[in-house]
């Protein structure tokens, strides 16, 4: 696992301890980045809104007040028209107090905003120490600045979107955000992602506090499985992928097909003989094998095994039941578990669960979209704290990796790692698109890609084959996407 500082992702908190150890090593006081962060919202408004007629800066009562009036006095001071809301006085003794007495204008409440459209409205309400609901006052601002039709640029966060979960229903859209040192993972997380417009993220001269523990997911996370010249198929490991019946065969193949594409050297369908007829109509490099009387021993039986797809068209919640704890602990493949194969173990997972650390580390992935999520960690689902720590609190109860499907993937370790995707197209949210991650994880796995970098790498890959392969794609598009997408990044 890369440590890329620039990838890191840091919670409220994080951030907030981070902004204590600047502090608290001598290398700039708050009053200095505040100075430094206002002066970058500054920047970004005379960058990217030049032709402003006035800019309203509105301001809460904490630090991200602070940044606005430390905005607006760098605007004036550049012959800007500005005019200054606060919906509270700061804190005393605050750092945004003494912001706030150096802005020598008036402050207004902010019943008296009156936005136009050509105006900039600069979102200084509430960034990093939000939480709960909108005051009205501010929700009825916020209004207003959407119904005049001004861009709006937010500080640190729009006001109202959880840094944390990137919840946020009474925000306004922003056209732009203004984000110091690292991103929240409101800022990835939906609908903050959308809400904030685009995100400029400045270095304000923080200094980390602790090593980060979640990241942006990039290709600067995780190391792609190369192989020597002189390498052959079984040594390039081999994908193993349960097929469901004879009227179901379509999501195996896919599953395949996306592990075919990710580079181990060899992809074998296991199934029952009439469902193994129709795959031998539809597909030549895939092998084909009968499952059996005993498909623990088929599986073992196949060379170079490193991982498993089970789950997607499966139909068979007994077979998953039995086999998925067995792979688990007689085998050393990796288990992908997907679709029915998640839900089959949604009355009873502690045998999943059991197995998976029994089995050693990380040697299961699985990966849910909501549905599946809710079905297998129902708590967890209703519980509080978002999408990041509910795939967190999911990998840390099942002893595996977690990758929460939807337009914002979060994928989770138990170890406490996670990483929130970010380059999904609505071309993912097509049928049979989830087949093809369960393969392309396991086409990595097979390739000895530790399973979070596996999951992590799947999920962006499949992001690209995706956008690659368009609006309009299915399945077997983002699937044939692939080896462009790794040839685009030297995989
Ligand atoms: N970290 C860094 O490196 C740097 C951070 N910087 C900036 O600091 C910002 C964080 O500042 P912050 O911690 O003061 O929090 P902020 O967002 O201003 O809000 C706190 C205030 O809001 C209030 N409040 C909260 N929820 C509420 C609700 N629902 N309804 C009503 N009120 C509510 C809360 O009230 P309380 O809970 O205390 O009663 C408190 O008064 C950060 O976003 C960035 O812009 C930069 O200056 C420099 C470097
Ligand atoms: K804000």
């Amino acid at each position: 696992m890369a440590d890329i500082a620039a990838d890191a992702i840091l919670s409220n908190a994080e951030m907030a301890a981070a902004d204590r150890a600047t502090i608290d090593s001598g290398a700039f006081s708050g009053p200095a980045l505040m100075e430094n962060a206002g002066a970058a919202v500054a920047a970004a408004a005379l960058a990217r809104f030049a032709g402003a007629a006035r800019v309203h800066v509105l301001c809460g009562p904490g630090n991200n007040g602070g940044d606005g009036y430390v905005a607006a006095r760098i605007l004036a001071e550049r012959g800007v028209v500005v005019c200054v809301y606060a919906l509270k006085p700061p804190r005393p003794d605050s750092d945004a107090e003494q912001a706030a007495r150096r802005w020598a204008g008036a402050v207004e409440t902010l019943d008296a905003l009156v936005p136009h459209a050509g105006d900039l409205v600069i979102d200084a309400l509430f960034g990093a120490g939000f939480s709960g609901g909108l005051p009205d006052p501010v929700k009825t601002a916020l209004v207003r600045c959407r119904d005049a039709g001004c861009p709006v640029l937010a500080v640190d966060l729009p006001s109202g979107v959880n840094g944390d979960t990137g919840e946020g229903e009474d925000a306004v859209q922003c056209a732009a955000t203004v984000t110091f040192y690292r991103k929240r993972p409101g800022h990835l997380l939906f609908p903050g992602r959308t809400l904030c417009g685009t995100i400029e993220t400045v270095d304000i001269d923080v200094r980390a506090a602790e090593p980060p523990r979640t990241w942006q997911n990039g290709p600067a996370l995780w190391t792609l499985p190369r192989h020597r010249a002189d390498t052959h198929k079984y040594a390039r490991g081999a994908v193993a992928v349960l097929s469901g019946p004879r009227h179901g065969t379509g999501a195996a193949r896919l599953s395949a097909m996306g592990a075919q594409r990710s580079g181990p050297g060899a992809a074998t369908i296991l199934g029952h003989p009439d469902a193994l007829d129709i795959h031998a109509a539809h597909i030549t490099s895939i092998m084909l094998r009968p499952l059996g009387d005993d498909p623990l021993a088929a599986l073992q039986a196949l060379k170079g095994l490193g991982a498993v797809v089970l789950g997607p068209g499966l139909g068979d919640f007994a077979l998953a039941r039995r086999l998925a704890p067995a792979i688990l602990i007689e085998t050393e493949a990796m288990l992908v578990l997907d679709a029915d194969a998640i839900t089959a173990f949604a009355d009873d997972p502690s045998p999943l669960f059991e197995a998976a650390r029994t089995g050693g580390a990380e040697r299961l992935v699985l990966t849910p979209h909501a549905g599946e999520f809710a079905r297998l960690f129902p708590d967890i689902a209703d519980g509080d704290g978002g999408k990041l720590a509910k795939a967190r609190q999911a990998a840390d109860r099942s002893g595996g990796i977690v990758l929460f499907k939807g337009a914002d993937t979060v994928v989770a370790a138990p170890d406490g790692r996670a990483a929130i995707n970010a380059n999904a197209t609505a071309a993912l949210a097509t049928a049979g698109s989830g087949d093809v991650l369960a393969g392309i994880i396991a086409g990595l796995a097979a390739q000895s890609m530790p399973a979070f970098e596996a999951a992590c790498a799947a999920a962006w890959l499949h992001g690209e084959a995706g956008r690659r392969a368009g609006s309009h794609a299915i399945a077997e598009d983002i699937a044939d996407a692939l080896p462009a997408v790794f040839g685009e990044i030297g995989g």
